[in-house]
Protein backbone atom coordinates (compact mmCIF):
# COMPACT_ATOMS: atom_id res chain seq x y z
CA UNK A 1 0.00 0.00 0.00
CA UNK A 2 1.17 3.40 -0.71
CA UNK A 3 1.22 5.91 2.20
CA UNK A 4 0.86 9.55 1.09
CA UNK A 5 1.15 13.34 3.11
CA UNK A 6 0.56 15.93 0.93
CA UNK A 7 1.49 19.31 2.56
CA UNK A 8 1.26 18.31 5.80
CA UNK A 9 1.30 21.05 8.58
CA UNK A 10 0.78 21.15 12.99
CA UNK A 11 1.33 23.83 15.28
CA UNK A 12 1.95 23.56 18.48
CA UNK A 13 3.47 26.29 20.91
CA UNK A 14 2.71 29.09 18.74
CA UNK A 15 4.44 27.43 15.51
CA UNK A 16 4.69 24.89 13.06
CA UNK A 17 6.20 21.72 14.51
CA UNK A 18 5.81 19.91 11.26
CA UNK A 19 5.77 22.47 8.32
CA UNK A 20 4.79 21.99 4.59
CA UNK A 21 5.70 18.08 4.81
CA UNK A 22 4.69 16.48 1.42
CA UNK A 23 6.00 12.25 1.52
CA UNK A 24 5.45 9.22 0.20
CA UNK A 25 6.35 5.56 0.95
CA UNK A 26 5.80 3.64 -2.08
CA UNK A 27 4.16 0.01 -1.52
CA UNK A 28 6.94 -2.21 -0.39
CA UNK A 29 9.29 0.33 0.49
CA UNK A 30 11.39 0.69 3.72
CA UNK A 31 11.50 4.72 4.34
CA UNK A 32 13.62 5.84 7.29
CA UNK A 33 12.97 8.85 8.63
CA UNK A 34 15.98 10.41 10.44
CA UNK A 35 16.66 14.15 11.73
CA UNK A 36 17.82 15.31 14.90
CA UNK A 37 16.12 15.72 18.29
CA UNK A 38 12.66 17.69 18.05
CA UNK A 39 12.53 18.31 14.41
CA UNK A 40 8.79 16.64 13.94
CA UNK A 41 9.39 13.01 13.33
CA UNK A 42 7.45 11.95 16.29
CA UNK A 43 4.15 14.61 15.42
CA UNK A 44 4.92 13.95 11.01
CA UNK A 45 4.42 10.09 12.16
CA UNK A 46 1.27 10.97 14.58
CA UNK A 47 -0.58 12.21 11.82
CA UNK A 48 0.95 9.62 9.11
CA UNK A 49 -0.79 6.55 11.73
CA UNK A 50 -4.29 9.05 11.80
CA UNK A 51 -3.45 9.62 15.66
CA UNK A 52 -3.19 13.32 15.42
CA UNK A 53 -5.08 15.26 12.94
CA UNK A 54 -3.08 18.04 10.93
CA UNK A 55 -3.75 21.88 10.76
CA UNK A 56 -3.47 21.64 7.14
CA UNK A 57 -2.91 18.79 4.36
CA UNK A 58 -4.13 15.43 4.29
CA UNK A 59 -2.88 12.15 4.16
CA UNK A 60 -4.11 9.07 2.58
CA UNK A 61 -3.41 5.20 1.84
CA UNK A 62 -3.74 4.13 -1.44
CA UNK A 63 -5.32 7.28 -1.90
CA UNK A 64 -8.42 6.94 0.48
CA UNK A 65 -7.79 9.80 2.65
CA UNK A 66 -7.52 8.51 6.76
CA UNK A 67 -9.32 10.59 8.20
CA UNK A 68 -12.53 9.31 6.35
CA UNK A 69 -11.43 5.72 7.22
CA UNK A 70 -12.92 4.39 10.62
CA UNK A 71 -10.42 3.57 13.52
CA UNK A 72 -10.66 -0.28 12.83
CA UNK A 73 -10.62 -0.44 9.32
CA UNK A 74 -7.21 1.73 9.16
CA UNK A 75 -5.84 -0.78 11.81
CA UNK A 76 -6.57 -3.50 9.37
CA UNK A 77 -4.36 -1.99 7.11
CA UNK A 78 -2.30 0.13 9.68
CA UNK A 79 0.02 -0.48 12.45
CA UNK A 80 2.23 1.80 14.66
CA UNK A 81 4.49 1.03 17.27
CA UNK A 82 5.16 4.21 18.90
CA UNK A 83 8.54 5.38 20.61
CA UNK A 84 6.71 5.53 24.25
CA UNK A 85 3.96 2.89 24.20
CA UNK A 86 2.66 1.26 27.91
CA UNK A 87 0.54 -1.54 27.93
CA UNK A 88 -1.47 -2.66 31.23
CA UNK A 89 0.37 -3.48 33.95
CA UNK A 90 -1.55 -7.43 34.57
CA UNK A 91 -1.11 -8.78 30.76
CA UNK A 92 1.22 -11.43 29.85
CA UNK A 93 3.51 -11.12 27.22
CA UNK A 94 1.23 -13.71 24.68
CA UNK A 95 -1.76 -11.54 26.01
CA UNK A 96 0.02 -8.07 25.30
CA UNK A 97 0.65 -9.26 21.68
CA UNK A 98 -3.14 -11.19 20.96
CA UNK A 99 -4.61 -7.36 21.05
CA UNK A 100 -2.88 -7.13 17.76
CA UNK A 101 -5.29 -9.10 16.20
CA UNK A 102 -8.28 -7.00 17.79
CA UNK A 103 -9.11 -5.42 14.49
CA UNK A 104 -9.89 -8.24 12.52
CA UNK A 105 -12.17 -9.83 15.46
CA UNK A 106 -15.60 -9.64 15.05
CA UNK A 107 -19.00 -11.57 15.50
CA UNK A 108 -18.51 -12.78 12.71
CA UNK A 109 -14.44 -13.78 12.92
CA UNK A 110 -14.46 -15.00 16.32
CA UNK A 111 -10.97 -15.77 17.82
CA UNK A 112 -9.36 -18.57 15.65
CA UNK A 113 -6.75 -21.42 15.48
CA UNK A 114 -5.11 -18.90 12.76
CA UNK A 115 -5.37 -16.22 15.55
CA UNK A 116 -3.04 -18.49 17.66
CA UNK A 117 -0.99 -19.19 15.14
CA UNK A 118 -0.21 -15.45 13.64
CA UNK A 119 0.43 -14.84 17.43
CA UNK A 120 2.85 -18.06 18.34
CA UNK A 121 4.74 -16.63 14.73
CA UNK A 122 4.88 -13.04 15.81
CA UNK A 123 6.21 -14.38 19.47
CA UNK A 124 9.02 -16.30 17.59
CA UNK A 125 9.85 -13.44 14.38
CA UNK A 126 10.98 -11.02 17.83
CA UNK A 127 12.89 -13.88 19.43
CA UNK A 128 9.78 -13.70 22.41
CA UNK A 129 7.76 -17.67 22.42
CA UNK A 130 10.37 -18.21 25.63
CA UNK A 131 8.41 -15.51 27.48
CA UNK A 132 4.95 -16.11 26.53
CA UNK A 133 3.78 -16.45 30.05
CA UNK A 134 5.32 -14.04 31.45
CA UNK A 135 3.55 -10.86 33.05
CA UNK A 136 4.31 -7.74 31.50
CA UNK A 137 5.44 -5.76 34.43
CA UNK A 138 8.55 -8.00 35.05
CA UNK A 139 9.81 -7.79 31.52
CA UNK A 140 12.68 -5.87 30.30
CA UNK A 141 12.34 -2.50 28.50
CA UNK A 142 13.78 -4.30 25.56
CA UNK A 143 12.09 -7.28 25.72
CA UNK A 144 8.66 -4.95 26.01
CA UNK A 145 9.97 -3.48 22.87
CA UNK A 146 10.42 -6.21 20.93
CA UNK A 147 6.34 -7.29 22.44
CA UNK A 148 5.47 -4.10 20.92
CA UNK A 149 6.84 -4.78 17.58
CA UNK A 150 4.95 -8.55 17.90
CA UNK A 151 2.22 -6.88 18.51
CA UNK A 152 2.05 -4.56 15.40
CA UNK A 153 3.09 -8.03 13.36
CA UNK A 154 0.23 -10.05 14.57
CA UNK A 155 -2.13 -7.07 13.64
CA UNK A 156 -0.57 -8.15 9.58
CA UNK A 157 -0.79 -4.65 8.91
CA UNK A 158 -0.17 -3.59 5.10
CA UNK A 159 1.88 -0.53 6.08
CA UNK A 160 4.12 -0.52 9.75
CA UNK A 161 5.39 2.63 11.11
CA UNK A 162 7.77 2.60 13.36
CA UNK A 163 8.93 5.50 15.98
CA UNK A 164 12.50 4.55 16.77
CA UNK A 165 12.02 0.69 17.43
CA UNK A 166 15.56 0.23 18.04
CA UNK A 167 15.48 1.82 21.43
CA UNK A 168 16.12 -0.28 23.97
CA UNK A 169 17.37 -3.01 22.12
CA UNK A 170 21.25 -4.83 22.73
CA UNK A 171 22.70 -4.76 18.85
CA UNK A 172 21.83 -8.44 18.10
CA UNK A 173 18.33 -7.15 18.11
CA UNK A 174 18.39 -3.84 16.67
CA UNK A 175 19.71 -5.75 13.48
CA UNK A 176 17.52 -8.55 14.24
CA UNK A 177 14.17 -6.69 14.06
CA UNK A 178 15.57 -4.41 11.01
CA UNK A 179 15.69 -7.08 8.75
CA UNK A 180 12.76 -9.05 10.37
CA UNK A 181 10.78 -6.00 8.82
CA UNK A 182 12.18 -5.56 5.61
CA UNK A 183 12.12 -9.28 4.79
CA UNK A 184 8.59 -9.60 5.45
CA UNK A 185 7.73 -6.80 2.97
CA UNK A 186 5.03 -4.56 3.26
CA UNK A 187 5.57 -0.39 3.28
CA UNK A 188 7.56 0.38 6.01
CA UNK A 189 8.22 3.61 7.62
CA UNK A 190 11.05 4.16 10.27
CA UNK A 191 12.13 7.13 12.32
CA UNK A 192 15.61 5.85 13.62
CA UNK A 193 18.51 7.76 15.28
CA UNK A 194 20.93 5.29 13.85
CA UNK A 195 22.01 6.96 10.04
CA UNK A 196 24.29 3.63 9.79
CA UNK A 197 21.17 1.43 10.48
CA UNK A 198 19.03 3.69 7.78
CA UNK A 199 22.24 3.42 5.58
CA UNK A 200 21.84 -0.13 6.26
CA UNK A 201 18.24 -0.91 5.14
CA UNK A 202 16.57 1.49 3.82
CA UNK A 203 15.32 2.07 0.19
CA UNK A 204 15.13 5.30 0.52
CA UNK A 205 15.77 7.81 3.18
CA UNK A 206 13.54 11.46 4.24
CA UNK A 207 15.81 13.61 6.50
CA UNK A 208 13.62 16.04 8.42
CA UNK A 209 14.87 19.46 10.56
CA UNK A 210 12.86 21.92 11.73
CA UNK A 211 9.63 20.89 11.03
CA UNK A 212 10.70 20.48 7.52
CA UNK A 213 11.70 17.92 5.09
CA UNK A 214 14.78 19.06 3.38
CA UNK A 215 15.96 15.53 1.62
CA UNK A 216 14.94 12.44 0.21
CA UNK A 217 16.31 9.85 -1.89
CA UNK A 218 19.02 6.64 -1.61
CA UNK A 219 20.70 6.35 1.34
CA UNK A 220 23.91 7.08 -0.92
CA UNK A 221 22.75 10.10 -2.24
CA UNK A 222 21.68 11.80 1.26
CA UNK A 223 23.61 10.76 3.47
CA UNK A 224 26.83 12.48 2.50
CA UNK A 225 29.37 14.60 4.98
CA UNK A 226 27.66 17.99 3.72
CA UNK A 227 24.20 17.33 4.92
CA UNK A 228 25.09 15.28 7.92
CA UNK A 229 26.93 18.40 9.11
CA UNK A 230 24.27 21.00 7.96
CA UNK A 231 21.63 18.74 9.50
CA UNK A 232 23.42 17.04 12.90
CA UNK A 233 25.90 19.31 13.09
CA UNK A 234 28.62 16.48 13.36
CA UNK A 235 31.39 16.04 11.12
CA UNK A 236 31.65 12.57 9.45
CA UNK A 237 33.49 10.60 6.75
CA UNK A 238 31.41 8.53 4.09
CA UNK A 239 32.75 5.49 2.40
CA UNK A 240 30.65 4.02 0.58
CA UNK A 241 30.57 -0.25 0.91
CA UNK A 242 30.80 -2.93 -2.09
CA UNK A 243 26.75 -3.22 -1.64
CA UNK A 244 26.39 0.75 -2.81
CA UNK A 245 25.16 1.63 0.43
CA UNK A 246 27.23 4.45 2.55
CA UNK A 247 28.83 3.75 6.42
CA UNK A 248 29.41 6.74 8.21
CA UNK A 249 32.33 6.93 10.81
CA UNK A 250 31.84 10.03 12.80
CA UNK A 251 34.51 12.27 14.34
CA UNK A 252 34.46 13.03 17.60
CA UNK A 253 33.49 16.72 18.51
CA UNK A 254 36.75 19.01 19.19
CA UNK A 255 35.70 19.97 23.41
CA UNK A 256 37.56 22.87 24.12
CA UNK A 257 40.38 22.23 26.50
CA UNK A 258 40.09 22.95 30.11
CA UNK A 259 43.89 23.64 30.47
CA UNK A 260 43.64 20.68 32.83
CA UNK A 261 43.93 18.29 29.57
CA UNK A 262 47.29 16.07 30.21
N1 LIG B 1 2.12 20.18 22.37
C1 LIG B 1 3.27 20.79 22.09
N2 LIG B 1 3.47 22.08 22.42
C2 LIG B 1 4.63 22.71 22.11
N3 LIG B 1 5.65 22.11 21.47
C3 LIG B 1 5.50 20.82 21.12
C4 LIG B 1 4.31 20.09 21.41
N4 LIG B 1 4.47 18.82 20.93
C5 LIG B 1 5.71 18.77 20.40
N5 LIG B 1 6.32 19.97 20.50
C6 LIG B 1 7.67 20.32 20.03
O1 LIG B 1 7.72 20.04 18.65
C7 LIG B 1 9.02 19.62 18.27
C8 LIG B 1 8.93 18.33 17.49
O2 LIG B 1 8.66 17.25 18.36
P1 LIG B 1 8.72 15.75 17.88
O3 LIG B 1 8.46 14.87 19.08
O4 LIG B 1 7.83 15.56 16.71
O5 LIG B 1 10.26 15.63 17.42
P2 LIG B 1 11.15 14.36 17.09
O6 LIG B 1 11.87 14.66 15.81
O7 LIG B 1 10.31 13.10 17.11
O8 LIG B 1 12.17 14.35 18.30
P3 LIG B 1 13.01 13.18 19.02
O9 LIG B 1 14.09 12.77 18.06
O10 LIG B 1 13.58 13.92 20.21
O11 LIG B 1 12.07 12.07 19.39
C9 LIG B 1 9.82 19.53 19.56
O12 LIG B 1 10.61 20.70 19.69
C10 LIG B 1 8.77 19.47 20.65
O13 LIG B 1 9.24 20.01 21.86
Amino acid sequence: MRLAAENLTFRAGGRAIVDDVSLEARPGEFMALVGPNGSGKTTLIAMLAGLKRPHGGTVTLDRQPVATMARRDLARHLALVEQQAETGERLSARQAVELGRTPHLGAMSPWGARDDGIVARALEAVDMAPFADRLWHSLSGGERQRLHIARALAQEPKVLILDEPTNHLDVEHQLGLLALVRRRGGTVLAALHDLNHAALFADRIAVMQGGRLVAVGPPAAVLTPELIGAVFKVTAAVEIGPDGRPFIRFAPPAIPSTGRDP
